[in-house]
């Protein structure tokens, strides 16, 4: 069997380049034709400049969230990360569904790299409930390596430095996971000196001394500041780096520019390194989570909730004072179903844009328990066992304004050809006379096939109605009806649109050629009701069909950009296969 695929969580400060970075090893890999399939966990980030197959602002809305939960960017990123954590078994059964040797093509390559994207607030991933259990979730599906950003030119100061070791090191320890230091912007400022510190004590030693003379850190003759006047930074500084020693051990180091490139080979190969040592040291951690996963599915769920609800009440959303929360969707499948209805709007459309981590971290201390939050994850947790189907995957609502437009669609395709329908029923001798260039009565076999056509309208347009399960079939549904072509209710609800709308778009073309050849004002009036009518059925093919390509919210086809449980499109597209 193929060694499984490996995936690179960035982690980072904000702005130390981690989408950049993202996008630079995902071309890097484009160009290697191997295709990574690749996941943005950011749900505040404005735009990313690479194409996505899992894009968390898919599927939930964060500004949305931060005005049902009153809540601030952080805690509006964080809530929105659990919401979306609460799907993680799917994700991760889509992500090996999609990285495993497809059969049919035995010869296409199979994907060997997951890249994932994280919040610029690193905080809000990593010492999140929702964090540890994707990344803990994903480790136990992938080797999972951490590739933790560095913006080189700041940290080229010992103090700024000894900040970002200590800030790696509590994220290996948070997520035990092999870790890969990559220092960026080596355009900038060349990482040498980093590497150095890290590997020759008496180095870092000098860099200190140095500083300390000059009076970065306060000392005697210092210019003030943090420790003013005691020395102390330096000689914290100096402890510090002797028992981080043993940590960067465990490091593999590397100076990229996600600019120019630079270093992009070295860290693939740091990569490899760091997959070798996952399966090494830590597969048989992994096997035993995945079977403890298996076995253990439901007590597991139940300590996810608590630990969400735990993050949730610290996260500010049970504000007392603040309006309780509206129904509203807030969970992958939820936001679904809100993405329909545009009720929500993409928070960060409007410009604003709070990824860039200017903003103090959120987590107001809670009053309670909020259960409308809290009756949603338990909702999403139970409702995330199963391996999603296609028809969980559908982008098509089954709520909302989208299943009303499909329905007057219906209705109205039903009444214009009921419409016809009745006038060559009720007045055949009419239409025969109309349709004649001489004056004479309808013979009876004209009369017959008007009102055969009237019958026949009819029948297509009582079929319309029932196919399209605008009026069930059988009283016991009372769910809506869908333009799934998996939903039982109606399995010829998308054949029923596609086809009507083929024939008003035809019908009302026929028309048109009459109208410029005749220059009758009914066929005016049936080329404005044939082009309505086709607009709207196309309205529906496009947006509201599980075959629906662009996303209504964010205008982009979904083929490229994709929905976690619906981008089979988008994975053909990233895998060059016929099917995954
Ligand atoms: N010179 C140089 N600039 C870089 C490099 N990588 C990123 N940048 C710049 O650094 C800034 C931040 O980059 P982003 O990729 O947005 O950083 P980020 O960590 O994703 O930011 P957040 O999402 O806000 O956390 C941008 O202005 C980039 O152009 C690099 O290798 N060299």
């Amino acid at each position: 069997m193929a060694s499984p695929a490996v995936s690179v969580v960035c982690v980072g400060m904000a702005g130390s380049g981690k989408t950049t970075f993202m996008q630079r090893i995902n071309s890097h890999l484009h160009s290697k034709k191997t295709v990574p399939y690749v996941m943005n966990l950011d749900p505040a980030v404005h735009s990313v400049p690479f194409e996505s197959n899992i894009d968390i602002r898919d599927s939930i809305n964060y500004k949305e969230v931060m005005k049902q939960y009153n809540l601030g960017p952080n805690g509006g990123i964080l809530t929105s990360l659990n919401l979306f954590a609460t799907k993680v078994d799917q994700i991760i059964a889509l992500l090996e569904k999609r990285t495993a040797p497809n059969p049919e093509t035995p010869s296409a390559k199979p994907i060997e790299h997951i890249l994932v994207d994280t919040p610029g607030q690193i905080e809000v991933f990593v010492w999140s409930a929702s964090g540890s259990i994707f990344l803990e979730t994903l480790a136990s599906s992938f080797p999972t390596v951490i590739a933790y950003i560095i913006d080189t030119p700041r940290a080229s100061s010992t103090s700024t430095f000894m900040s970002n070791m200590l800030y790696a090191c509590s994220i290996l320890y948070k997520t035990k996971l092999p870790m890969i230091l990559v220092f960026n912007k080596t355009d900038v400022k060349d990482a040498e000196f980093a590497k150095e510190w890290m590997t020759d004590f008496d180095k870092f030693q000098a860099a200190l001394r140095e500083e300390e003379e000059a009076g970065a850190f306060g000392g005697e003759g210092g210019a003030g500041g943090f420790g003013a006047g005691s020395g102390y930074m330096g000689s914290l500084l100096n402890s510090m780096s002797l028992m981080l020693e043993e940590f960067y051990r465990h490091l593999s180091v590397v100076g990229v520019s996600s600019m120019t490139g630079d270093g992009i080979d070295e860290f693939f190969e740091a990569v490899e390194t760091k997959r070798q040592e996952f399966e090494r040291d830590y597969k048989p951690e992994l096997e035993r989570k995945r079977k403890e996963r298996e076995e253990q599915k439901s007590s597991q769920r139940e300590l996810e909730l608590g630990k969400l609800m735990k993050d949730m009440s610290v996260s500010g959303s049970a504000r007392k004072d603040r309006k309780g929360p509206e129904t509203g969707p807030e969970t992958v499948s939820e936001a679904e179903d809100e993405e329909e209805d545009e009720i929500i709007k993409r928070g960060l459309a409007d410009g604003e844009d709070f990824s860039d981590g200017d903003y103090e971290y959120d987590y107001r201390p809670s009053a309670g328990d909020d259960e409308g939050l809290s009756d949603r994850y338990k909702q999403a947790l139970s409702g995330s066992q199963s391996v999603p189907s296609e028809a969980d995957s559908s982008f098509a609502s089954k709520y909302g304004p989208t299943r009303k437009v499909f329905r007057a669609y219906t209705y109205s395709t039903a009444g214009w050809l009921s419409l016809q329908s009745l006038t060559l029923i009720a007045g055949p001798s009419m239409v025969v006379a109309m349709l004649l260039d001489e004056t004479r009565p309808a013979s009876s076999i004209e009369i017959y096939f008007a009102r055969c056509l009237g019958f026949s309208l009819l029948t297509i347009a009582i079929l319309t109605v029932m196919l399209t399960g605008s009026i069930p079939l059988t009283s016991s549904i009372s769910e809506p009806v869908t333009t799934e072509e998996s939903d039982p209710k109606a399995p010829y609800a998308l054949p029923t649109l596609m086809i009507t709308s083929f024939f008003h778009s035809i019908s009302a073309f026929y028309a048109y050629t009459r109208y410029v050849t005749t220059g009758q004002g009914f066929f005016a009036v049936a080329v404005t009701g044939g082009s309505v009518l086709a607009s709207i059925g196309l309205w529906c093919v496009l947006f509201a069909s599980s075959d629906g390509k662009i996303s209504r919210k964010t205008g982009t086809d979904k083929r490229t950009t994709g929905f976690p449980f619906a981008n089979s499109e988008a994975a053909k597209k990233h895998a060059g296969k016929k099917s995954l």
